[in-house]
């Protein structure tokens, strides 16, 4: 039987088909069922009024979601790509959530030096962030049902859109715990600032923050008009430092997930953290209450990086070699030790199997040998990044790469340490440069009736 979402919402069934809580943890309170505004069209009402009048066409594919566009009236089924995520839950949306085809990240400047206002701006945008992620406008009045004098309370280009599985996950940066909020002495031991490493060549321009978004979902109309909609919101208190556009996830986190490719033409992810490793999870991904700042507990912390890829000399590089630097084959993205290169994607790698010269299969400056958690005292990440290509660079090659988001317990122990292995002798570090960097703590999930980051400041 096929299966709709008979509130309209889109909101993606738990296995034992009720509504899913926030990010599928069983701790999870249940996600808000509200009625749509009486006054407003909101973006969920022009979905269920479509669906309506598309449930003459039948039932579709048994076992998939059926899902109406309101824009064009079409109907896809077999695929939850339009469904809601919830916004509520122990952790942040966004994180083990599997990954979603399309991001918008922005890093913001606080401009008020106000604590009030700032926590204004965060109750502000928790309202508009579980509306957006429910596929409904970020206003009650939307886009074009509020008074006529006034601008309308949301920017209009995602009416009809659904949710599209989007998440909103917020982090704070080192700079937002100085004097000006009077949270130094709550700034979380393991919030450190990255150190340099060889090689980077970072723009301060593309770099740091003190508040950031992350936007993931399966439409990139969707996850605009969200960062959009916040920056609105947040106007005279935060202003948009940098953003980063993602087109096509470079990882997998959940076990249910393809690996995708990045621009190298690799898969990447096979030896991601993942959301059914629980017991991983706990020890390598969320901070716990011991860690040094309580208010984190649950939370998560992300080191994002702006890598720039010389795709045209990789393109130049035979497959030999760029098989080499990764020790894995292009095609099925099986290591080189595997006796075939037939679907051995999740094989583990051999590294001590050494060549007829007695040479080490998988290079000693291979990229996954040096990131590998032996190499590195067992330190695991969430990868959550994207490819990008922003336009060229006016010497005649394309501005593409892989925008790096990586999700950890202790960038001390997991990120710096991997990141100084991989710049001292990564074969890949030819063909690539790190040009922004920041990271973030996470703080824990929402509670109904809460908002973002309301454990720091209370
Ligand atoms: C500091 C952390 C890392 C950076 C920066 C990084 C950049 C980077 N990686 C690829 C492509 C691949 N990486 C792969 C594996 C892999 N990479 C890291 C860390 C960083 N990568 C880790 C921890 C791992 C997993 C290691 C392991 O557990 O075995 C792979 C192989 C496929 C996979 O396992 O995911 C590829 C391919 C690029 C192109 C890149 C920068 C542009
Ligand atoms: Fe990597």
């Amino acid at each position: 039987m096929a299966r709709t979402t008979e509130d309209g919402t889109g909101r993606i069934p738990a296995p034992d088909g009720t509504a899913a809580p926030a990010e599928a943890t069983p701790e999870a309170p249940a996600a808000p069922q509200r009625e749509p505004s009486q006054r407003g069209l909101s973006r969920r009402r022009l979905l269920g009024a479509s669906a309506a009048g598309l449930a003459g066409l039948g039932a579709a594919a048994a076992g998939g979601y059926v899902v109406a566009d309101a824009r064009s009236g079409a109907r896809s089924s077999g695929s939850d790509a339009a469904a809601a995520v919830p916004f509520y839950g122990v952790h942040q949306a966004g994180i083990v959530t599997p990954a979603q085809d399309r991001l918008h990240f922005v890093s913001f400047d606080i401009t008020t030096t106000s604590r009030a206002d700032l926590v204004d701006v965060l109750r502000e945008w928790t309202k508009a962030a579980e509306r957006m992620t429910a596929g409904e406008a970020a206003g009650d009045t939307g886009a074009v049902d509020g008074p006529i004098e006034a601008p309308p309370e949301d920017t209009g280009e995602a009416l009809g859109l659904p949710a599209s599985q989007l998440t909103l996950t917020i982090g704070f940066g080192p700079t937002m715990f100085d004097r000006r909020f009077g949270l130094a002495a709550r700034r979380p031991p393991a919030l450190v600032d990255l150190p340099a490493f060889p090689g980077d060549a970072l723009d301060p321009a593309r770099s740091g923050g003190d508040l950031a978004i992350q936007a993931c979902a399966h439409d990139p109309q969707v996850a605009v008009h969200a960062v959009r909609n916040l920056a609105r919101i947040g106007f005279g208190a935060v202003a948009v430092r940098w953003s980063q556009l993602g087109f096509g996830r470079t990882s997998s986190t959940s076990r249910d997930q393809a690996t995708p490719r990045n621009l190298f033409g690799f898969k990447d992810g096979t030896r991601n953290l993942k959301a059914e490793d629980s017991a991983l999870l706990e020890e390598q991904l969320w901070a716990a209450p011991g860690d040094g700042a309580p208010w984190m507990a649950g939370g998560s912390y992300l080191v994002a990086r702006r890598m720039r890829m010389h795709i045209e000399t990789w393109d130049r590089t035979p497959l030999s070699e760029q098989q080499a630097i990764f020790g894995r084959f292009k095609g099925t993205g099986a290591p080189t030790t595997s006796v075939d290169a037939d679907d051995n994607e999740f094989d583990d790698f051999e590294f001590d199997t050494v060549t007829g010269a007695s040479e080490p299969v998988i290079a000693m400056d291979a990229h996954t040998r040096l990131a590998h958690p032996d190499q590195n005292a067992g330190a695991r990440l969430l990868r959550r990044g994207y490819n990008f290509v922003d336009g060229s660079d006016g010497l005649g090659r394309l501005d593409a790469g892989l925008f790096f988001l990586a999700y950890q317990r202790d960038p001390r122990k997991q990120f710096i340490p991997i990141q100084r292995n991989l710049a001292r002798s990564d074969t890949m570090n030819e063909y690539v440069k790190h040009v922004g960097s920041a990271v973030f703590a996470c703080p824990p999930g929402v509670r109904k009736g809460g908002y973002w980051g309301d454990t720091l400041f209370t």
